[in-house]
């Protein structure tokens, strides 16, 4: 059987961190795309020389030529700007749609079959257009953010009750701004509610709302600290859990911004929710029952996702 083949659109901080990734892993060969000239040729011959060290049998290359892109099974997009600090996400909507017009037309061009994941920020907004102007069907094109907010979130509730990350289910909805909607309700320490832990533990209910508030500017808190770019390791490794339940039909649930129409309440929008991946894409958005408080915060979070869709048809007439 033929090796999987892995397109990465932009081959800047979360581009190469996937190449490396997704090669460690042995899920294919790799094709590193970007407009700039160089680069992601160097950073593929730099990659391949880390195969016999590590042991792993992977085809590393580098293009600035979509056509090498033909024939992926996953196409993940971090092409564009990350942001700076002072700036929001919604800050990079002008640029960043500019470049998911390139791309779009790219895939539609050379890959229209692959499952694609969406990176590029602000994240629920690029998905949309990037689905818009490639065309591929709803299922195909998905983004990742709640994979990596939820990620965070669990990795804060582990530090502060000195438990194992794997035993914190955490859970992250809505868009990927400063309005995303960690749940509490349905977040547990292996089972066990994680409002219920925490009374057992003595912390309290204004920790965990503390907590919750660091999630929600996780990506912005890591910004301040590089001063120059964004979070890339955890971003890159979310992405890699979604390709791997794609292309190894797992069914996983993950919290993705995918298309919802009709659940929720929302009306073809990209949003993060529970989400099944399996061979067929995102095969099922999951409608999880919510409390007023949630519901509440959920819609403030995707109406200011709407209203970036908003601004991207007031931007570029072919989406409106
Ligand atoms: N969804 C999420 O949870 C997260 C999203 N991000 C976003 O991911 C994006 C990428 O971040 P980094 O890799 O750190 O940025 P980076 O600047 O290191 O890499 C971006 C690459 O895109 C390339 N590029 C620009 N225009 C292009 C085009 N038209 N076609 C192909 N390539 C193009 C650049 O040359 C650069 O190499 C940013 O928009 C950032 O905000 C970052 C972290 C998390
Ligand atoms: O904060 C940013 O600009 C990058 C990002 O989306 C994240 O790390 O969550």
């Amino acid at each position: 059987m033929a090796r999987k083949k892995i397109a990465l659109i932009g081959s800047g901080m979360i581009g190469g961190t996937l190449a490396h990734l997704a090669a460690k892993k042995e899920m294919g060969d790799i094709v590193l795309f970007d407009i700039a000239e160089g680069m992601p040729q160097g950073k593929a011959l730099d990659l391949s020389q880390c195969g016999p060290v590590e042991g792993f049998d992977a085809k590393i290359t580098g293009t600035n030529d979509y056509a090498d892109i033909a024939g992926a099974d996953v196409v993940i997009v971090t092409a564009g700007v990350p942001r700076k600090p002072g700036m929001s996400r919604d800050d990079l909507l002008g640029i960043n749609l500019k470049v998911m017009k390139a791309v779009g037309e790219g895939i539609k061009n050379n890959a229209p079959d692959a499952f694609v994941i969406c990176i590029t920020n602000p994240l629920d907004a690029m998905v949309w257009a990037l689905r818009e102007f490639s065309g591929l069907p709803h299922n195909k094109v998905v983004g990742m953010a709640g994979v990596l907010d939820s990620a965070r979130f669990a990795t804060f509730l582990a530090w502060e009750f000195d438990v194992s990350v794997k035993d914190v289910n955490a859970f992250v909805l809505g868009g990927h701004g400063d309005t995303m909607v960690p749940v509490t309700s349905y977040t547990t320490i292996n089972g066990i509610p994680v409002n219920d832990f925490a009374k057992i533990k003595g912390v309290s209910e204004s920790r965990i709302d503390e907590i919750v508030d660091r999630t929600r500017k996780g990506g912005g808190e890591i910004v301040g600290l590089l001063g120059n770019g964004s979070a890339y390791y955890a971003p890159a490794t979310s992405a890699i859990a979604m390709a791997e339940a794609y292309l190894g039909d797992t069914k996983r649930i993950l919290p993705c911004a995918s298309y919802v129409d009709g659940k929720y309440g929302l009306d073809g929008l990209y949003v993060g929710v529970p989400t099944m991946i399996g061979a067929g894409g995102t095969e099922e958005v999951i409608e999880i029952e919510l409390s007023d408080e949630e519901k509440s915060n959920l819609k403030v979070s995707t109406d200011a996702v709407e209203e970036l869709l908003e601004a991207c048809k007031g931007l570029d007439s072919s989406l409106a």
